[in-house]
């Protein structure tokens, strides 16, 4: 996993103060990564535009300018006049080297948006969002230096941002490339370094963007072994069944050794998953919520009052009930209006979910603070896993979740870590990165996907 920062000045101002670099051999290492990527991967290309800032971001482009020239046709573009210091530096660099600055944009091969960076600190206002409309309606490869225009350090975006093929930041990575609006504008993202390697220039986190080498896949390392040997999971079916049922068949393909489905009802069930009407002797993870729809509360409460790891999901965060088993080591998976409900019952905000989504590492990290053993799983384009202090974002899924069935089919996956034995922040990590990879992996239409391929792509991995 690779660490995730809030804010990066106070990285530079270390660089600055203890390694005694300057801001002139940072903002060279960042504008040279740039040219890097230009001179290794796009070479075939032609022109180039770059769109430059007042500030260091502009400053940024303003030096690549420089150092592309002579390679490239490269046309610089002012937006405003340099106004930072190293901005001016680099204006009268290029002037001396005779790079052509002008006075339109146009549709070249490649544009570089060095417009605003970690600076932004204000709504843009008509000329700005005029000229990102323009940038984005080109069909041309589109790079967003250290973070594309528009998006400001919360990952909010006001009105329009720069959609970029990729971001290549500087640095270490910053939280506001991974809230759920960004995913639209960031395209791949690609750290650099600034003057010294990004294990030094980094500090200790709190968050962390997984990797997929974080996903630890229950394979069956001995041979000694019975069914017995890999859990039991119960999950608990209500009104619509088939949400228990989708995340029992999930379970039972991701390793559990036996799967029932607890339901006072007879169920239709694949000959391999069991139905039982309580809750098995034998039960070693419990998966309810899913589908609950009207139930009998001292039944649940009874549920959920045994000692038994648990994954708790959807009609259950509408229910005051919750509150009570919030001290348990237990894994929660609302989406964004589940989780404002459950914030509203635990009494720690009562927010709309636009407020939610534009703060969203804020409003997990309040829900840690006050239940700091529950593991949450916020659902969304990228989904926050957190336990106490630590956030852990997953940016691997894609609108090809975006159904019915995918989140039972999430429950089911931790249901089935946690009955293998699986801590509950482990089995949230593996199972959601499991999930979203699963997910990538399928081939046919983006829109065409059923818990079925789901659960089989994930058999797969
Ligand atoms: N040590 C450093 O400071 C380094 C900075 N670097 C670059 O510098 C960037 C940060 O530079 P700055 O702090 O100068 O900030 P920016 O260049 O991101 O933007 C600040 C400038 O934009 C103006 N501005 C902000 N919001 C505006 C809006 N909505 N409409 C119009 N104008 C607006 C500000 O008045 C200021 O002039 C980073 O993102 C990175 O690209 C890199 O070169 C690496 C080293
Ligand atoms: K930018």
């Amino acid at each position: 996993m690779q660490k995730i920062f809030d804010e990066v000045t106070s990285l530079d101002k270390r660089c600055y103060e203890e390694f005694f670099l300057t801001e002139d051999i940072l903002m060279e290492h960042a504008s040279n990564s740039i040219a890097l990527y230009i001179n290794q991967n796009l070479f075939d290309k032609k022109s180039i535009l770059i769109v430059c800032g007042s500030g260091n971001n502009g400053a940024d482009g303003i030096a690549l300018a420089r150092l592309l020239s002579s390679k490239f046709e490269v046309n610089l573009y002012l937006a405003n006049e340099p106004k930072s210091y190293m901005a001016q530096q680099q204006f009268k660099r290029v002037k001396a080297l005779n790079i052509k600055i002008i006075d339109e944009i146009f549709e070249a091969d490649i544009i570089v948006d060095c417009l605003f960076g970690t600076g932004l600190n204000k709504p843009l206002d008509e000329k700005f969002i005029n000229l990102i409309n323009t940038l984005n309606s080109y069909n041309s490869f589109k790079i967003a230096c250290d973070i594309p225009s528009g998006i400001n350090s919360l990952g909010q975006v006001n009105t329009i941002a720069f959609e970029s093929d990729i971001t290549i930041t500087m640095g270490a990575l910053k939280t506001s490339l991974f809230s759920d609006v960004s995913k639209d504008y960031v395209g791949e993202i690609i750290v650099v370094n600034l003057g010294v390697q990004r294990d030094i220039y980094e500090i200790e986190a709190n968050k962390f963007l997984l990797d997929e080498s974080d996903m630890k896949l229950p394979f069956r390392n001995k041979k000694n072994s019975h069914k017995g040997s890999y859990g039991h999971l119960n999950v608990v079916a209500g009104c619509k069944k088939g949400a228990g049922i989708i995340a029992a068949k999930a379970a039972f393909g991701f390793g559990t050794g036996l799967v029932s489905v607890v339901c006072h009802e007879n169920l239709d069930l694949p000959y391999h998953i069991m139905q039982t009407h309580f809750i098995s002797e034998n039960c070693s993870a419990i998966a309810i919520g899913m589908g609950l729809g009207k139930y009998e509360t001292d039944e649940i409460r009874k549920i959920l009052n045994k000692p038994i790891p648990k994954i708790i999901d959807a009609d259950l965060f509408h229910d005051k009930l919750i509150c009570e088993v919030l001290d348990q080591e237990i894994v929660l998976t609302p989406h964004p209006k589940e989780f404002i409900s459950l914030l509203k019952l635990c009494e720690i905000a009562d927010v709309s979910i636009e407020e939610l989504q534009n703060n969203r590492f804020l409003y997990v990290e309040k829900f840690c603070k006050k239940y700091p053993n529950v593991v949450v799983v916020l659902k969304g384009a990228n989904v926050i896993i957190a336990q106490n202090e630590k956030q852990y974002v997953n940016s691997f899924g894609s609108a090809v979740l975006s159904k019915g069935g995918s989140g039972d089919v999430l429950s089911g996956l931790i249901g089935s870590l946690l009955a293998q034995g699986y801590k509950p922040l482990e089995s949230a990590i593996t199972a959601s990165l499991a999930h979203t990879l699963g997910a990538k992996n399928y081939k046919k239409n983006n829109y065409s996907l059923i818990p079925s391929d789901l659960v089989e792509e994930i058999r797969k991995l």
